[in-house]
C-alpha cells in the first residue's frame, strides 16, 4: 500500500502539469488538517470539560433568559444544573459557583488566581478607569491601596479615634426620630444619611462646614443609589466588547455623568483642603480628625506628596479611594440595618429579647455607647442572622481568573466572570436548619461562624484576598445603630400594614424591595436622653 502511495506521490512531485501540482497541494493540506485534528482531539481528552449549563441560543447564548433578580435566578439554575455551571453571556463566559467546597476552591485554594476582577464597562466609567480597590487587578497597585485603606483608614485604632463622629451622627438620628414620634419614618433612608454623614465626616469632616456637608449628603444619596443600580445591571457592552463603543443601553454614559458629579465634589473638597493651613502639626492624624483639623483627605494628600516611588498614590487613586468609601460603605451598611430592623419587627420575641439584653447591659437611664456593643451577644447574633439571610453583596463582587484552571473537575477559562452565590449557600437546606427562618438563636453563643471567611458555609463579607476591606467599620456602624434604635424606641408598623414585606431587590448591593416605614415610640423615661 505504502509503495503505491509513494509511487503516486513521486509522479505528482515530478510531474509538471498543473493538475499534479494541485493534487499535491490538496494532499498536503489534507494531511496537515488531519494531523491538527487528531492532535487537538488527543489534547482535549486530557483537559477537563467546561462546566455544564443551560442550552443557549446562537450568538446571544443565555442572555435572553436572564432574570433581573440574578441572585435567586442563579440559585434556581444551580438546583437544576449543579453547584458549578456555565452561562454564555454573549461573548463572555459566566461561571456560577454555589457550594461551600467549590467556593473554597475559588476563594481559598486558588485565591491568587481568582483575586482579579472582570471590570464591567460601568465600573470603568465610574471608578477613575477602575483604579480603586474594588476593581484594580491583583498586584502591587491593589496591595498599596488596600494597605492604605485597611491598615490606615479603617483600622480599629483609627476607628476608635473617630468614634466621636459616629456618636454625633447617631445621636442626631435619635433626635430626629424623637421629633417624629407617633409618625411613620423611613428607616432605611435615615440610616443611609447617618452612615453617609459618618463616612463623609471621616473623609473631609475638617474641610467643609456643617450645613454644606448636609446638602452634600442628599446629593450623594441620589448618586450612590443610581450608581449601585447601574453596576448590577447586565450590560451588552460587557458581553460584546466590540459593541462597547456604542453603549447601547446608555449605562456607561449615565455612569460617566454620575462620576463627573462626584468628581466635581471631590475637586472642591481637595481645593479647600489644600488651602487650609495646618495649625498644629504636632497632633496625630487621628487627633486632628476628631478635632476637625485633619481628615482622611488630608492624610491621603500627604501620602500622595510623600510618594512611594515604586507604586505611588496618584490623584486618580486618591479620588477612587474616596469613591470606594462613599459607594462601598454607605448602602451596604444601611441596607443591612434596614433588613435587620424589618426582620426584628417581624418577630416580636426577637425585638423583646434584644431590648432586654440592652436594658441589662446599658440600663434605661443611659444611652448606648459603642463600647457596649462587645457586651451584646444576642444583638451580634441578630446581625449575623441578618447577613446570613440577606448578604447585601449576594454574588460578592464577581471574581475573574487570570489563568485558565480547573475547579470541581471542570475547566474555568481565563477571563471568565465568576459569580460566587453566597446568598444561595447561606440558604442551603443541607447546611442550615429551616434556612428561610430568621432565627438569631443559631448564632447565639456559637462562635463557629464569624466574618473572617474561613468557614465557607457563612461568608457575607467574602473570603480570601479580596474579602471586604471595611468589615471593622461595618460591624461597628451596624451594631451601634441597631443597639441605639432598639434601646431608644419601640417600633411598630403604620396602621393598616399588618404584614411586613421582606422581599428583596437585586442590585450589586441587595436592598429591600419596599422601604421599611415604621412608627417609633420612646421607651426611655428621661426625655433628655433623646437630645
Ligand atoms: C454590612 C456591610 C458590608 C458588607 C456585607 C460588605 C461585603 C463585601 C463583600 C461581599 C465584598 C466583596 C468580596 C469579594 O469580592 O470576595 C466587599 C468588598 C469591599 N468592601 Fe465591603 N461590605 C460592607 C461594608 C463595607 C464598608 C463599610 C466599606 C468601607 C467603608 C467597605 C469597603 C469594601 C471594599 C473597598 C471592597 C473591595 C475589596 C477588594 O476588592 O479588595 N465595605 N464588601
Amino acid at each position: 500500500m505504502m509503495t503505491v502511495i509513494s509511487a503516486f506521490l513521486q509522479s505528482i512531485i515530478n510531474g509538471n502539469d498543473p493538475l499534479s501540482r494541485l493534487l499535491f497541494t490538496l494532499f498536503v493540506i489534507f494531511t496537515l488538517s488531519w494531523y491538527v485534528w487528531i492532535y487537538s482531539k488527543s489534547n482535549k481528552v486530557s483537559t477537563p470539560p467546561l462546566p455544564p449549563g443551560p442550552r443557549g441560543l446562537p450568538l446571544v447564548g443565555n442572555l435572553l433568559s436572564l432574570d433581573p433578580e440574578l441572585h435567586s435566578y442563579f440559585a434556581g439554575l444551580a438546583q437544576k444544573h449543579g453547584p458549578i455551571l456555565k452561562l454564555r453571556l454573549g461573548n463572555k463566559l459566566g461561571i456560577l459557583v454555589t457550594s461551600p467546597s467549590l467556593a473554597r476552591e475559588v476563594l481559598k485554594d486558588h485565591d491568587v488566581n481568582f483575586a482579579n476582577r472582570d471590570v464591567p464597562a460601568s465600573a470603568r466609567a465610574l471608578a477613575y478607569g477602575g483604579s480603586d480597590i474594588v476593581w484594580t487587578p491583583y498586584g502591587p497597585e491593589w496591595r498599596m491601596l488596600r494597605k492604605v485603606c485597611v491598615l490606615k483608614m479603617l483600622s480599629n485604632a483609627t476607628l476608635d479615634s473617630v468614634y466621636t463622629l459616629r456618636r454625633k451622627q447617631v445621636r442626631e438620628t435619635v433626635a430626629y426620630f424623637y421629633s417624629r414620634v407617633g409618625s411613620p419614618v423611613n428607616i432605611g433612608e435615615q440610616m443611609f444619611l447617618t452612615v453617609l454623614k459618618v463616612i463623609t465626616n471621616m473623609l473631609w469632616g475638617g474641610t467643609v462646614e456643617g450645613e454644606k456637608s448636609a446638602s452634600l449628603g442628599s446629593e450623594f444619596r441620589e448618586v450612590v443609589n443610581e450608581m449601585t443600580e447601574h453596576l448590577g445591571k447586565p450590560n451588552i457592552s460587557d458581553f460584546y466588547p466590540s459593541l462597547a463603543r456604542f453603549d447601547l443601553q446608555g449605562i456607561v454614559g449615565k455612569m460617566a455623568g454620575l462620576a463627573r458629579r462626584f468628581d466635581r465634589i471631590f475637586d472642591v473638597m481637595i481645593d479647600q483642603r489644600l488651602n487650609i493651613n495646618k495649625e498644629d502639626g504636632s497632633r496625630s492624624a487621628a487627633e486632628n480628625i476628631v478635632s476637625g483639623k485633619e481628615d482622611f483627605l488630608q492624610f491621603l494628600l500627604k501620602l500622595k506628596d510623600e510618594g512611594d516611588s515604586k507604586t505611588p498614590l496618584t490623584m486618580f487613586h486618591l479620588k477612587a479611594l474616596l469613591m470606594d468609601m462613599v459607594v462601598g460603605g454607605t448602602d451596604t451598611s444601611s441596607n443591612t440595618i434596614e433588613f435587620a430592623m424589618a426582620e426584628i419587627m417581624n418577630k416580636p420575641e426577637v425585638m423583646k429579647k434584644a431590648q432586654q439584653e440592652l436594658d441589662d447591659v446599658v440600663g434605661k437611664d443611659n444611652i448606648v455607647e459603642e463600647s457596649h456593643i462587645q457586651k451584646l451577644p444576642y444583638l451580634h447574633a441578630v446581625m449575623k442572622e441578618t447577613l446570613r439571610l440577606h448578604p447585601v453583596l449576594p454574588l460578592l463582587v464577581p471574581h475573574c481568573p487570570s489563568e485558565t484552571c480547573a475547579v470541581g473537575g471542570y475547566t474555568i477559562p481565563k477571563g471568565s466572570r465568576v459569580f460566587v452565590n453566597v446568598w444561595a449557600i447561606q440558604r442551603d437546606p443541607s447546611i442550615w436548619e429551616n434556612p428561610l427562618e430568621f432565627d438569631p438563636q443559631r448564632f447565639f453563643n456559637n462562635s463557629k461562624w464569624d466574618y473572617t471567611g474561613s468557614d465557607l458555609n457563612y461568608f457575607p463579607f467574602g473570603s480570601g484576598r479580596r474579602i471586604c476591606a471595611g468589615i471593622a467599620m461595618a460591624e461597628r456602624m451596624v451594631m451601634y445603630s441597631l443597639a441605639t434604635l432598639l434601646h431608644s424606641f419601640d417600633w411598630k408598623l403604620p396602621p393598616g400594614n399588618q404584614k411586613l414585606d421582606l422581599s428583596e431587590k437585586f442590585g450589586i448591593v441587595l436592598k429591600k424591595k419596599n422601604p421599611l416605614v415604621a412608627i417609633p415610640t420612646p421607651r426611655l423615661p428621661d426625655p433628655s436622653l433623646y437630645t
